[in-house]
């Protein structure tokens, strides 16, 4: 007893010490308790009664909250999907409702923290040097591969997809990792018992055959069950990266930044569809950054677990052979292996020019249409599928010479391998492990009596067989281990080539963000390119206006823009409605993009009102822009429902702007508020400028620019919005060539003047110098006119000479045709 109490106690030992002592010291109290209480049976009785009764009424009533709460919740749902809806809370989150079978089920949105966004900005735009990347994006001058870049690459898209160790994810990939193991785990015992049973087979052990078999399917129920867990979790990991990565570019995205406009028309760093990069490449990324999670995660303990205990029973040297083998084996595919990065890479880029034809080819198919254009648009589509074509074909053909030698390699030369190993023990059993050499002389010294020897005979080969099937399977599995981890390479070379893509895009997405372009070391920046930004956008003035800022038509970075007009100033302030008129691309829908901040001001000073809508500023594009989603919608874009309830609008309202707008039978012709339809394609063309003019008048901002807004619109109708909208207080900028809107205006910006075209006059509309500016305009006119007679004389002496040179004569169908001149 001495002896074993100074034995030292295990930790799972001092736990159930500790639960055993407090139990007893709990027992106790509750007996001294009772002795010094005693409690009638009835009394006790009652009391349990009670507090089941109690526990029962409690466990009803929170299931009956539960309920009336879901129910409220469903109810609320399903008004707000059918409203395009959701609910805003106070730290900016966002609550909507998807539909989910036949309900709808409740998803919050938080957005991403600005300062988030600050931390990220040093790993996407400021690489470390070893990393061989330059300082801003995209990382064009490193080849996707396994190397530096992509390692930072990926932990850099790692921070985004697991923010915390305590978050979804990391659970995620806990669990996962824990069945790993337990898979590994099974697949130990299977190796076992796979010998025993085979040995029992050979021993003719019926009884023991036959619990082998039951052992075996109980097991079996087990590793099915893990198996497919981990395919699960596989797919709940990657649906949880994508969702974390895909709020996140959305809100790098979409944000007041306006990154999706200049995304594509100033930056140009992810060429012009950033669509392809957020559905397709992303979805491919958290695919295989799952799938490599258990694909290289579970043969790399596959291969500790098998190594160790092949090490146990074959011994040091078969080990070595075995190292030597995978060594090897992983040199020479890692040779030969075809850059598949790089080749992914230029395959997303491919996929996503071709899927940016479809995309046009939908947005415009009524133009299309109307011209005929759809054998062009044939050739068009086919070209750019060709080009996808045959990229694909030579990445098939670049596989087929590797895949051949990474099947031979993996699946024959290691099965060869591994026969070779496990037989070292049957042949070679002075090399055999510690383990099968001690049997040995144990073996020797029973052998007394034939019976015995022939029991020992049989025990041997029996036990070599178990030995042997068990090793065997080992192998297997190592080699399946091996080949799965071999098989990786490609993987993680391809993974190389989507990380690159999503890096590349998220990278891009912060150098709008952060407006971070800077000249390149040693280089100057081209001149007005983005990198030469030298003038300032400010917000908050009561007013548009313009201090020596040149109008510069720009070009995707790093190249400079082209200058249209030459320092432009003007002021506007309230009540001073302007018009700005000149000839086509003279540059008048481009002040209106300076002063939205669209377009850069490369010099000078442009004020502007702080927001954007009520308050504010608003700008009806050129092209109308009708929303999915309601009747509603249309009228309060960008406004949401959400925004609608929060600024307390009614719809009332809404009909009173539809009839000042002059659609005032849309909503009983449509359906109500609630209809959703393709509005793009259901309301005409002057129909889609009047709920522009709609919009305008719901918001009421201080100033409105109209570009062409009112084109398709019959001139009464037209006059009428205009009065509508100055007499709400809307100070109008309208960009138009139509003179007639003159008189709706105080003051006309007239661009496009002078040799060059790239000079401005800024007149108010009545006073002496206007009046005299159309008259010099009026005077041109006639001048230009006054020349007429001169060119219809002209014209006619040159019909004259031409009527010398060619003779007509009239043909068998009796139409005019030309023949050969006449010989002089
Ligand atoms: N996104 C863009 N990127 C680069 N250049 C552009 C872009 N949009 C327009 N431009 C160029 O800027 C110039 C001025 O365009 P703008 O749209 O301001 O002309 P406009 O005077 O409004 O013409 P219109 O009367 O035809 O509407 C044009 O030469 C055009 O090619």
């Amino acid at each position: 007893m001495a002896a074993q109490s100074t034995l030292r106690r295990s930790p799972g030992d001092r736990f159930s010490h500790l639960f055993d002592h407090f139990l007893e010291r709990l027992q106790a109290r509750l007996d001294a308790y009772q002795r010094r209480n005693p409690l009638s049976k009835r009394t006790a009785q009652l009391l349990t009664t009670l507090a089941l009764s109690l526990s029962i009424i409690a466990s009803s009533y929170g299931g009956y909250r539960l309920y009336r709460r879901r129910k409220k919740e469903q109810r609320l749902g399903r008004q707000l999907l059918r409203r395009n809806s959701g609910l805003l809370s106070k730290d900016g989150s966002r609550t909507i409702f998807v539909p989910y079978k036949d309900q709808t089920t409740k998803v919050t949105i938080h957005p991403t923290k600005d300062t988030t966004f600050d931390a990220h900005r040093r790993l996407f735009l400021s690489p470390p040097k070893q990393t061989g990347m330059e300082i801003g994006v995209p990382p064009t001058n490193i080849k996707p591969g396994l190397n530096m870049a992509f390692i930072h690459q990926f932990g850099a898209l790692m921070n985004i997809m697991i923010p915390r160790w305590r978050s979804k994810e990391s659970g995620l990939l806990l669990t996962h990792a824990i069945f790993l193991l337990l898979r590994t785990y099974l697949s130990l015992v299977v190796a076992r018992l796979d010998g025993e049973i085979v040995r029992d087979l050979v021993a003719g052990k019926g009884k023991a055959f036959l619990l082998g078999i039951a052992r075996w399917l109980s097991i079996g129920a087990v590793s099915s069950y893990t198996n497919s867990t981990i395919k699960f979790l596989q797919s709940k990991i990657s649906i949880a990266f994508r969702t974390r990565l895909t709020r996140y570019i959305h809100d790098l995205y979409l944000n007041k930044t306006q990154a999706y406009y200049k995304l594509h028309n100033l930056d140009g760093g992810v060429g012009h569809g950033a669509d392809q990069f957020i559905t397709q490449d992303l979805t491919l990324f958290c695919d295989s950054a799952a799938s490599l999670y258990s694909s290289l995660g579970k043969p790399m303990v596959d291969l500790v677990t098998f190594n160790f205990q092949l090490y146990h029973s074959l011994g040091p040297l078969a080990l070595s052979g075995l190292l030597v083998n995978y060594f090897a084996t992983a040199t020479l595919l890692r040779r030969l292996s075809p850059p598949f990065g790089k080749m992914k890479a230029v395959e997303g880029r491919k996929e996503g020019e071709f899927r940016s034809m479809h995309a046009r080819l939908i947005a415009n198919a009524e133009e299309v249409a109307f011209y005929g254009g759809g054998p062009t648009e044939h050739i068009l589509l086919d070209e750019g599928f060709k080009e996808l074509r045959k990229w694909m074909e030579s990445i098939y053909r670049i596989k087929v010479g590797y895949n051949m030698l990474e099947d031979f390699v993996l699946k024959y030369s290691w099965s060869a391998f591994g026969y070779l190993v496990t037989s070292m023990p049957v042949f070679l059993p002075t090399l055999g492990s510690p383990s099968t050499s001690d049997q040995r002389p144990k073996i020797a010294s029973t052998s007394a009596t034939a019976v015995g020897v022939h029991q020992e005979t049989t025990d041997r080969s029996g036990g070599r067989m178990k030995q042997f099937i068990t090793n065997k399977r080992l192998m297997l599995n190592l080699a399946d281990a091996g080949s799965r981890m071999m098989y990786s390479i490609k993987d993680l070379s391809e993974l190389a080539g989507h990380t690159s893509r999503v890096y590349s895009l998220i990278s891009t997405l912060h150098r709008v963000h952060a407006d971070a372009y800077l000249p390149g070391r040693g280089t100057y920046s081209e001149l007005f390119s983005l990198a030469d930004v030298q003038g300032t956008l400010h917000k908050g003035f009561d007013g548009i206006r313009l201090e020596n800022v040149p109008v510069v038509a720009p070009s995707l970075y790093p190249m400079g823009g082209e200058e249209l007009v030459d320092n432009l100033s003007f002021v506007v302030g309230p009540g001073d409605h302007l018009l700005i008129t000149g000839p086509n691309g003279a540059g008048k829908s481009a002040v209106s993009r300076i002063v939205a901040g669209l377009w850069p001001t490369y010099r000078g000073l442009t004020s502007r009102p702080r927001s954007d809508g009520q308050h504010g500023v608003m700008f009806l594009p050129q092209r109308p822009y009708l929303s999915p989603g309601t009747l509603r919608d249309q009228v309060i874009y960008p406004h949401t429902e959400v925004d609608m309830q929060a600024a307390g609008r009614r719809e009332t309202e809404l009909q009173a702007i539809l009839e000042q707008a002059k659609l005032g039978c849309i909503p009983e012709r449509e359906g109500g508020w609630d209809t959703r339809k393709m509005w793009k394609d259901v309301l005409s063309g002057g129909e889609k400028q009047r709920m522009g003019i709609a919009r305008l008048l719901y918001h009421e901002p201080r100033y409105a620019f109209i570009d062409e807004g009112t084109s398709a619109v019959s001139s009464d109708v037209e006059g009428l919005l205009y009065e509508t909208a100055k007499a709400k207080g809307i100070t109008l900028i309208t960009i138009s060539t139509r003179a007639s809107l003159k008189r709706y205006h105080s003051y006309t910006l007239t661009l496009g003047l002078g040799e060059d075209a790239n000079e401005y006059e800024f007149l108010r509309v009545g006073t002496v110098s206007e009046k005299s500016s159309v008259e010099r305009e009026l005077a041109e006119l006639r001048e230009t006119l006054s020349h007429v007679e001169d060119w219809k004389k002209r014209r006619q002496e040159i019909d004259a000479e031409l009527a010398k040179v060619w003779a007509t004569k009239e043909d068998e169908s009796g139409e005019e045709t030309i023949t050969e001149p006449l010989e002089p």
